[in-house]
């Protein structure tokens, strides 16, 4: 059987990208593709919604999708704990339908954010810098945000990092108390460093895109399984089990 997928997103950076991955699955097919001047019927009679635009248009379309008969795949940024609260929400009215909502598809950033996590309840200060290309209009970046909200879940019982100074803008943005840069540079695809202060020592977490193509085996997977999957899904790590 074919799992028809309709694209959000589709002449964009990652969109383009997709349709690449998925012209070269079996079994899959885009039959419908989305940009900013259509509307959301335009991914009607699909059998799957694959999101790839802006913060403030995704939470729409993914609510379209799951009233009308579509599973979602996710990968656009801005899908902070709370909006995942709501997404829940909504899943529970349709409960045959399912949402993967993938906030990096590339396999060493999901293990870094992994890392920090497990590392943020022995260091009581912590940062995060991302630096992404130029083009790239939110901040912070969905995965600083999650990798701040997965180390702050994992301190809960500690309580928050030290952030001092953090009421000054140039402390950075405060995500679950942690303190997050965000540089936008030409010549960067996607960076991101979790430094962890200690006594006496400093470790750094690090990933480094190198190139695009490391969100394409991510991007396979999260689409072989989205027609098996109900309810919400965060995170590649949970599909790899990780
Ligand atoms: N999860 C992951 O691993 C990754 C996630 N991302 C995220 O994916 C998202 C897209 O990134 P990128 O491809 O670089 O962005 P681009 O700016 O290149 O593309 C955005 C796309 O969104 C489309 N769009 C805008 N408004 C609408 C709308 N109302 N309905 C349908 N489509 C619309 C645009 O269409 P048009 O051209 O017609 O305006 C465009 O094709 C971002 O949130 C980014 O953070 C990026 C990389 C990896
Ligand atoms: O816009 C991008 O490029 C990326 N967006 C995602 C994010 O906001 O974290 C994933 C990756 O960092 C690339």
């Amino acid at each position: 059987m074919t799992t028809t997928v309709a694209l959000a997103g589709a002449s964009g950076r990652m969109g383009r990208l997709a349709a690449s991955v998925i012209e070269r699955m079996e079994g899959v097919e885009v039959t419908a593709r989305l940009g900013s001047a259509d509307g959301p019927e335009v991914m009607l009679g699909a059998d799957l919604l694959l999101d790839f635009t802006l913060p403030h248009v995704s939470p729409a379309l993914v609510d379209f999708a799951l009233h009308h008969g579509l599973d979602v795949v996710v990968g656009t940024s801005g899908w902070s704990a709370d909006r995942l609260v709501s997404l829940e929400r909504t899943l529970s009215g349709v409960p045959e339908r399912g949402a993967i909502v993938i906030p990096n598809f590339s396999v060493g950033s999901v293990l870094a954010t992994a890392f920090a996590a497990q590392a943020a309840r022995f260091f009581d200060s912590a940062e995060i810098v991302e630096a992404h290309h130029a083009g790239k209009v939110d901040s912070p970046s969905g995965t600083a945000v999650r990798t701040a909200e997965l180390m702050a879940a994992a301190r809960a019982e500690l309580g928050p990092v030290s952030a001092p100074h953090s009421d000054q803008r140039a402390r950075g943005q405060l995500v679950g108390g942690i303190p997050v840069h965000s540089q936008r540079l030409t010549g960067v695809i996607a960076e991101q460093e979790v430094v962890l202060g200690g006594t006496g020592e400093l470790l750094r977490i690090a990933h480094q895109t190198i190139s695009p193509s490391s969100y394409e085996a991510g991007i396979r997977l999260a689409i072989e399984r989205a027609p098996e999957a109900t309810g919400l899904t965060v995170g590649l790590d949970r599909l790899l089990g990780i």
